[in-house]
């Protein structure tokens, strides 16, 4: 719905308007964190839609589908079932009614999830779904990416640019691959070198390239402590919502 219909419907009912918060950025920049915890506070819900394209990635490597075979991916991207739970506390994943959670975490994803979502039908097939979710979404909602403010909720009432620097992103991401593997050392080299080549082909592509709406506001988390990142959100969201 709208910017203007949904703020019609509402105060038709004196309901609070909903709230359409769009966070866009690279990998590793405290999209999901800041996202989550910012849907808590003010009580709104929250889409991660990456998830979303890992989930599409997983189900096209278990199923056989060449990943590197766009044309292969865009005739099996209507296939899988994708439903995501957009409760900020509880965030879930399923595929065909299947827990993803934890599989499309792996590696093998990771490595795949660019190519499959750099093909238009897959893209168009999982935009269409993270919009009907922001429309149904009762307060309002976080939903974070990496073209939310660009092309899935280009009216969205307030929008977040994420970055910092690689080193940053990747002692972040270190940090998480050490606890995952059960504090066993991390190569912070070769998890930068990840990020930036995952980062090259997102903001490379041609459909829906990851980059900064015009109207998004910019905020570096380099030296910020995750709080600091939430508290400055919450501000802005605070701010629109009091403006009108
Ligand atoms: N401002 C911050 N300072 C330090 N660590 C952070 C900050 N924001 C997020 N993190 C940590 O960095 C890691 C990646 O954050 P995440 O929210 O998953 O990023 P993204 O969704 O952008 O990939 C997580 O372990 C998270 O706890
Ligand atoms: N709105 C979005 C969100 C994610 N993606 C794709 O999904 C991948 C995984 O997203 P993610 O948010 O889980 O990535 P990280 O949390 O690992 O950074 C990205 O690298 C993009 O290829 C996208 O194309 N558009």
């Amino acid at each position: 719905m709208a910017a203007t219909s949904r703020q019609a419907a509402s105060e038709s009912q004196d309901a609070p308007v909903p709230v359409i918060v769009a966070v866009d950025g690279p990998s590793g920049t405290g999209k999901s964190s800041t996202s989550r915890a910012v849907a808590v506070k003010l009580g709104l819900s929250y889409l991660d839609t990456g998830a979303q394209y890992r989930a599409i990635t997983w189900w096209m490597l278990k199923h056989g589908v060449d990943v590197r075979d766009a044309s292969a991916v865009a005739a099996a991207a209507d296939r899988p079932e994708i439903v995501s739970g957009t409760d900020p506390v509880d965030p879930t994943i399923t595929v065909d009614g299947a827990d993803a959670a934890g599989p499309i975490r792996t590696q093998e994803v990771t490595d795949a999830v660019s190519a499959v979502s750099a093909v238009p039908g897959v893209r168009a097939r999982i935009t269409e779904l993270q919009r009907a979710i922001a429309a149904g979404a009762p307060t309002g909602i976080v939903v974070e990416g990496r073209d939310i403010g660009t092309t899935v909720l280009p009216d969205a009432d307030v929008k977040i640019f994420l970055t910092a620097s690689p080193e940053a992103r990747a002692a972040r991401r270190g940090g998480e691959l050490k606890a995952a593997g059960g504090g066993q050392g991390v190569d912070l080299d070769a998890t930068r070198e990840a990020l930036l080549k995952r980062d090259a082909a997102d903001s490379g592509r041609k459909t829906s390239p990851l980059r900064k709406a015009d109207d998004a506001v910019e905020v570096d988390t380099t030296e910020l402590a995750l709080d600091q990142v939430v508290e400055c959100v919450v501000t802005l969201i605070e701010e629109k919502r009091q403006a009108g």
